[in-house]
Protein backbone atom coordinates (compact mmCIF):
# COMPACT_ATOMS: atom_id res chain seq x y z
CA UNK A 1 0.00 0.00 0.00
CA UNK A 2 2.54 2.49 0.80
CA UNK A 3 4.76 0.91 -1.96
CA UNK A 4 1.56 2.30 -3.98
CA UNK A 5 1.55 5.57 -2.41
CA UNK A 6 4.94 6.72 -3.00
CA UNK A 7 4.14 5.44 -6.21
CA UNK A 8 1.15 7.92 -6.47
CA UNK A 9 3.76 10.06 -5.08
CA UNK A 10 6.36 9.99 -7.81
CA UNK A 11 3.75 10.60 -10.60
CA UNK A 12 1.62 13.07 -8.15
CA UNK A 13 0.47 15.72 -9.99
CA UNK A 14 2.38 19.50 -9.00
CA UNK A 15 0.99 21.61 -6.15
CA UNK A 16 -0.40 23.91 -8.43
CA UNK A 17 -2.51 21.38 -10.22
CA UNK A 18 -6.15 21.62 -9.48
CA UNK A 19 -5.97 17.78 -9.33
CA UNK A 20 -4.24 17.82 -5.94
CA UNK A 21 -6.63 19.67 -4.28
CA UNK A 22 -9.13 17.28 -4.82
CA UNK A 23 -6.76 14.02 -4.07
CA UNK A 24 -4.48 14.66 -0.92
CA UNK A 25 -2.58 11.48 0.62
CA UNK A 26 -4.29 11.65 4.32
CA UNK A 27 -7.73 11.43 2.56
CA UNK A 28 -6.43 8.00 0.97
CA UNK A 29 -5.48 6.92 4.36
CA UNK A 30 -8.18 7.81 6.54
CA UNK A 31 -10.90 5.34 6.95
CA UNK A 32 -14.42 5.45 5.99
CA UNK A 33 -16.88 6.55 8.32
CA UNK A 34 -18.69 3.51 10.48
CA UNK A 35 -22.15 3.38 9.49
CA UNK A 36 -23.80 2.62 12.85
CA UNK A 37 -26.62 -0.09 12.63
CA UNK A 38 -30.27 2.00 13.65
CA UNK A 39 -31.48 0.50 17.47
CA UNK A 40 -34.10 -2.88 16.17
CA UNK A 41 -37.66 -1.74 16.75
CA UNK A 42 -39.74 -4.07 19.45
CA UNK A 43 -41.03 -5.02 15.70
CA UNK A 44 -37.99 -6.22 14.29
CA UNK A 45 -36.08 -7.48 17.44
CA UNK A 46 -36.54 -11.44 16.58
CA UNK A 47 -34.06 -11.05 13.87
CA UNK A 48 -31.32 -9.87 15.99
CA UNK A 49 -28.83 -12.59 16.76
CA UNK A 50 -27.14 -13.53 20.16
CA UNK A 51 -23.19 -14.67 20.01
CA UNK A 52 -23.06 -14.41 23.84
CA UNK A 53 -24.60 -14.41 26.91
CA UNK A 54 -25.86 -10.67 27.58
CA UNK A 55 -23.86 -9.72 30.75
CA UNK A 56 -25.81 -9.18 33.88
CA UNK A 57 -25.53 -5.91 35.61
CA UNK A 58 -22.36 -5.01 36.88
CA UNK A 59 -20.40 -7.79 34.78
CA UNK A 60 -18.06 -6.68 32.41
CA UNK A 61 -18.39 -8.97 28.94
CA UNK A 62 -15.63 -11.08 28.30
CA UNK A 63 -15.03 -13.32 24.96
CA UNK A 64 -15.65 -17.01 25.29
CA UNK A 65 -12.51 -18.83 24.96
CA UNK A 66 -12.32 -21.07 21.78
CA UNK A 67 -10.67 -24.34 21.89
CA UNK A 68 -8.13 -24.79 18.80
CA UNK A 69 -8.56 -28.26 16.95
CA UNK A 70 -6.41 -30.59 18.48
CA UNK A 71 -4.78 -31.88 15.32
CA UNK A 72 -3.95 -28.11 14.56
CA UNK A 73 -2.75 -26.56 17.79
CA UNK A 74 0.87 -27.09 19.51
CA UNK A 75 0.32 -28.43 22.86
CA UNK A 76 1.16 -25.06 24.24
CA UNK A 77 -1.48 -23.74 22.66
CA UNK A 78 -3.45 -26.29 24.02
CA UNK A 79 -2.72 -25.83 27.33
CA UNK A 80 -3.56 -22.52 27.55
CA UNK A 81 -6.65 -22.47 26.13
CA UNK A 82 -7.58 -25.34 28.59
CA UNK A 83 -6.40 -23.07 31.02
CA UNK A 84 -8.74 -20.48 29.49
CA UNK A 85 -11.59 -22.40 29.10
CA UNK A 86 -11.58 -23.51 32.48
CA UNK A 87 -10.93 -19.83 34.39
CA UNK A 88 -7.83 -20.60 35.68
CA UNK A 89 -4.10 -21.46 35.45
CA UNK A 90 -2.93 -25.53 36.18
CA UNK A 91 -0.95 -25.69 39.29
CA UNK A 92 1.76 -27.57 39.06
CA UNK A 93 1.87 -27.84 43.59
CA UNK A 94 1.65 -32.09 43.90
CA UNK A 95 -1.69 -33.27 43.86
CA UNK A 96 -0.72 -36.02 46.47
CA UNK A 97 1.50 -35.00 49.78
CA UNK A 98 4.47 -37.09 49.87
CA UNK A 99 3.60 -40.31 51.37
CA UNK A 100 4.53 -40.20 55.38
CA UNK A 101 7.65 -42.96 56.13
CA UNK A 102 6.86 -46.18 56.98
CA UNK A 103 8.06 -48.68 59.47
CA UNK A 104 8.34 -52.21 57.80
CA UNK A 105 8.64 -55.09 60.53
CA UNK A 106 10.25 -58.58 59.06
CA UNK A 107 9.84 -61.46 60.72
CA UNK A 108 10.17 -65.01 60.64
CA UNK A 109 11.71 -68.31 62.23
CA UNK A 110 14.94 -68.79 62.94
CA UNK A 111 17.22 -69.56 59.74
CA UNK A 112 14.28 -67.91 57.06
CA UNK A 113 16.54 -65.65 55.28
CA UNK A 114 15.59 -62.34 57.22
CA UNK A 115 19.07 -61.13 56.98
CA UNK A 116 19.63 -62.51 53.38
CA UNK A 117 16.42 -60.43 52.16
CA UNK A 118 17.21 -57.37 54.63
CA UNK A 119 20.71 -57.22 53.02
CA UNK A 120 19.18 -57.01 48.92
CA UNK A 121 16.52 -55.11 50.04
CA UNK A 122 19.13 -52.50 51.27
CA UNK A 123 21.63 -52.85 48.16
CA UNK A 124 18.22 -51.57 46.00
CA UNK A 125 16.89 -49.32 47.95
CA UNK A 126 19.97 -47.25 49.25
CA UNK A 127 19.34 -44.28 51.61
CA UNK A 128 15.45 -44.11 51.39
CA UNK A 129 15.30 -47.31 53.91
CA UNK A 130 17.17 -47.21 57.46
CA UNK A 131 17.78 -50.79 58.48
CA UNK A 132 17.79 -50.15 62.32
CA UNK A 133 20.77 -51.38 64.15
CA UNK A 134 19.65 -53.72 67.34
CA UNK A 135 21.19 -53.05 70.63
CA UNK A 136 22.15 -56.76 71.84
CA UNK A 137 24.46 -58.09 75.19
CA UNK A 138 25.72 -60.84 73.26
CA UNK A 139 29.33 -61.04 72.61
CA UNK A 140 30.65 -59.82 69.01
CA UNK A 141 31.48 -62.88 66.79
CA UNK A 142 33.55 -62.41 64.27
CA UNK A 143 33.84 -61.18 61.18
CA UNK A 144 30.61 -58.84 63.32
CA UNK A 145 31.20 -55.01 63.30
CA UNK A 146 29.93 -53.09 66.21
CA UNK A 147 27.14 -50.41 64.71
CA UNK A 148 27.11 -52.25 61.93
CA UNK A 149 25.53 -55.83 62.59
CA UNK A 150 24.40 -54.83 66.12
CA UNK A 151 25.41 -51.94 68.88
CA UNK A 152 27.26 -54.50 71.74
CA UNK A 153 26.33 -53.59 75.07
CA UNK A 154 27.04 -54.82 78.29
CA UNK A 155 24.00 -56.59 80.02
CA UNK A 156 23.94 -53.64 82.70
CA UNK A 157 24.05 -51.00 79.77
CA UNK A 158 21.35 -52.51 77.96
CA UNK A 159 19.15 -52.76 81.28
CA UNK A 160 20.13 -49.44 82.12
CA UNK A 161 18.41 -48.37 78.18
CA UNK A 162 15.24 -50.67 79.20
CA UNK A 163 15.15 -48.58 82.36
CA UNK A 164 15.60 -45.36 80.83
CA UNK A 165 12.69 -46.17 78.23
CA UNK A 166 15.10 -45.97 75.01
CA UNK A 167 13.80 -49.23 74.03
CA UNK A 168 10.80 -49.56 71.36
CA UNK A 169 10.66 -53.26 72.22
CA UNK A 170 13.44 -55.92 73.60
CA UNK A 171 13.84 -59.46 74.98
CA UNK A 172 15.68 -62.44 76.13
CA UNK A 173 16.77 -64.30 73.00
CA UNK A 174 18.47 -67.38 73.76
CA UNK A 175 19.63 -66.04 76.95
CA UNK A 176 20.69 -62.73 75.60
CA UNK A 177 19.09 -59.29 75.47
CA UNK A 178 17.84 -57.64 72.15
CA UNK A 179 16.20 -54.37 71.55
CA UNK A 180 15.36 -51.68 69.23
CA UNK A 181 16.57 -47.98 70.36
CA UNK A 182 14.15 -45.50 69.52
CA UNK A 183 16.32 -42.49 69.07
CA UNK A 184 17.66 -44.04 65.70
CA UNK A 185 13.72 -44.82 64.66
CA UNK A 186 12.88 -41.02 65.52
CA UNK A 187 16.13 -39.97 63.91
CA UNK A 188 15.94 -41.31 60.46
CA UNK A 189 12.00 -40.96 60.22
CA UNK A 190 12.32 -37.40 60.79
CA UNK A 191 14.60 -37.49 57.94
CA UNK A 192 12.21 -39.00 56.03
CA UNK A 193 13.75 -42.47 55.60
CA UNK A 194 11.49 -45.45 55.87
CA UNK A 195 12.28 -47.83 58.48
CA UNK A 196 13.23 -51.72 58.47
CA UNK A 197 12.59 -53.57 62.01
CA UNK A 198 14.09 -56.79 62.28
CA UNK A 199 12.52 -58.95 65.04
CA UNK A 200 11.41 -62.44 65.85
CA UNK A 201 7.86 -63.63 66.35
CA UNK A 202 7.65 -62.67 69.79
CA UNK A 203 9.01 -58.91 69.37
CA UNK A 204 6.55 -58.54 66.51
CA UNK A 205 3.87 -59.53 68.67
CA UNK A 206 4.65 -56.80 71.17
CA UNK A 207 5.48 -54.07 68.43
CA UNK A 208 2.13 -55.28 66.86
CA UNK A 209 0.18 -54.22 70.32
CA UNK A 210 2.48 -50.70 70.30
CA UNK A 211 2.07 -49.68 66.81
CA UNK A 212 -1.35 -51.36 66.00
CA UNK A 213 -1.48 -50.71 61.95
CA UNK A 214 0.83 -47.66 62.13
CA UNK A 215 3.63 -50.40 60.73
CA UNK A 216 3.70 -53.45 58.01
CA UNK A 217 4.06 -56.36 59.39
CA UNK A 218 5.69 -58.90 57.04
CA UNK A 219 5.98 -62.87 58.04
CA UNK A 220 8.56 -64.81 55.90
CA UNK A 221 8.79 -68.50 55.53
CA UNK A 222 10.57 -70.85 53.73
CA UNK A 223 8.32 -73.23 51.30
CA UNK A 224 8.45 -76.39 53.63
CA UNK A 225 9.47 -77.28 57.27
CA UNK A 226 12.07 -79.26 55.70
CA UNK A 227 14.01 -76.87 53.44
CA UNK A 228 13.79 -74.41 56.21
CA UNK A 229 16.01 -76.77 58.44
CA UNK A 230 18.08 -77.46 55.39
CA UNK A 231 18.81 -73.77 55.14
CA UNK A 232 19.55 -74.25 58.94
CA UNK A 233 21.87 -77.45 58.68
CA UNK A 234 23.60 -75.46 55.61
CA UNK A 235 24.57 -71.92 57.71
CA UNK A 236 26.71 -74.25 59.99
CA UNK A 237 26.35 -71.51 63.00
CA UNK A 238 24.43 -73.27 65.77
CA UNK A 239 25.69 -76.40 67.67
CA UNK A 240 23.08 -79.51 67.32
CA UNK A 241 21.74 -78.27 71.22
CA UNK A 242 20.60 -75.11 69.37
CA UNK A 243 19.78 -76.48 66.24
CA UNK A 244 16.87 -78.22 67.82
CA UNK A 245 16.18 -75.16 69.97
CA UNK A 246 15.57 -73.03 66.77
CA UNK A 247 13.52 -75.55 64.96
CA UNK A 248 11.50 -77.10 67.80
CA UNK A 249 10.79 -73.05 68.17
CA UNK A 250 10.15 -71.96 64.38
CA UNK A 251 7.02 -75.11 64.40
CA UNK A 252 5.53 -73.02 66.77
CA UNK A 253 6.19 -69.44 65.45
CA UNK A 254 4.77 -70.59 61.91
CA UNK A 255 1.34 -70.58 63.73
CA UNK A 256 1.49 -67.02 64.67
CA UNK A 257 0.93 -65.92 60.84
CA UNK A 258 -2.27 -64.77 61.62
CA UNK A 259 -1.58 -61.90 63.30
CA UNK A 260 0.86 -60.51 60.27
CA UNK A 261 -0.06 -58.53 57.32
CA UNK A 262 1.42 -60.53 54.52
CA UNK A 263 3.32 -63.35 54.25
CA UNK A 264 6.07 -63.98 52.09
CA UNK A 265 7.68 -67.21 50.99
CA UNK A 266 11.53 -67.38 50.94
CA UNK A 267 11.78 -70.29 48.40
CA UNK A 268 15.05 -71.85 48.05
CA UNK A 269 17.14 -70.54 45.04
CA UNK A 270 14.63 -67.84 44.88
CA UNK A 271 15.69 -64.98 46.75
CA UNK A 272 15.54 -62.00 44.72
CA UNK A 273 11.71 -63.04 44.02
CA UNK A 274 11.19 -62.85 47.43
CA UNK A 275 12.87 -59.55 47.69
CA UNK A 276 10.74 -58.30 44.49
CA UNK A 277 7.87 -59.36 46.58
CA UNK A 278 8.43 -57.32 49.87
CA UNK A 279 9.89 -54.52 47.54
CA UNK A 280 5.67 -54.56 46.33
CA UNK A 281 4.55 -54.69 49.45
CA UNK A 282 6.37 -51.67 50.66
CA UNK A 283 5.62 -49.76 47.16
CA UNK A 284 1.90 -50.32 47.91
CA UNK A 285 1.89 -49.75 51.34
CA UNK A 286 3.46 -46.51 50.76
CA UNK A 287 0.46 -45.62 48.13
CA UNK A 288 -1.85 -46.26 50.71
CA UNK A 289 -4.50 -43.50 50.63
CA UNK A 290 -4.73 -43.94 54.76
CA UNK A 291 -2.16 -45.18 57.09
CA UNK A 292 -1.66 -44.15 60.50
CA UNK A 293 1.72 -42.00 61.50
CA UNK A 294 3.90 -44.06 63.76
CA UNK A 295 4.19 -42.23 67.15
CA UNK A 296 7.59 -43.17 68.72
N1 LIG B 1 16.13 -68.09 49.16
C1 LIG B 1 17.19 -68.69 49.70
N2 LIG B 1 17.71 -69.78 49.08
C2 LIG B 1 18.77 -70.39 49.59
N3 LIG B 1 19.42 -70.04 50.72
C3 LIG B 1 18.94 -68.97 51.38
C4 LIG B 1 17.81 -68.24 50.91
N4 LIG B 1 17.58 -67.24 51.77
C5 LIG B 1 18.52 -67.33 52.73
N5 LIG B 1 19.34 -68.35 52.51
C6 LIG B 1 20.45 -68.82 53.36
O1 LIG B 1 19.86 -69.40 54.51
C7 LIG B 1 20.67 -69.15 55.65
C8 LIG B 1 19.82 -68.46 56.70
O2 LIG B 1 19.53 -67.16 56.26
P1 LIG B 1 19.59 -65.90 57.24
O3 LIG B 1 20.80 -65.97 58.09
O4 LIG B 1 19.35 -64.70 56.42
O5 LIG B 1 18.31 -66.25 58.12
P2 LIG B 1 17.71 -65.43 59.33
O6 LIG B 1 16.24 -65.55 59.19
O7 LIG B 1 18.28 -64.08 59.37
O8 LIG B 1 18.19 -66.31 60.55
P3 LIG B 1 18.35 -65.91 62.11
O9 LIG B 1 17.04 -65.44 62.58
O10 LIG B 1 18.74 -67.20 62.75
O11 LIG B 1 19.44 -64.89 62.19
C9 LIG B 1 21.83 -68.30 55.18
O12 LIG B 1 22.93 -69.17 54.98
C10 LIG B 1 21.34 -67.71 53.89
O13 LIG B 1 22.39 -67.44 52.99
Amino acid sequence: MFRGLSFSFSRAPSLSSPLFLHRQPSAVLRRPPIRRKSKPSPSNSTQVRCFSPTPKMGETWKPKPTIPVIEKATKPELFRALESALGSSFSTDPISPPPNPLIIVISGPSGVGKDAVIGKLKESRGENLHFVVTATSRPMRPGEVHGKDYYFVSKEEFLDMKDRNELLEYALVYGDYKGIPKSQIREFMGRGCDIVLRVDIQGAHTLRKKLKDSAVFIFLVAESEAKLVERLIDRKTESKEDLLVRIATAREEVRHVKSFDYVVVNADGKLDEAVKLVESIIDAEKARVRRKCAAI
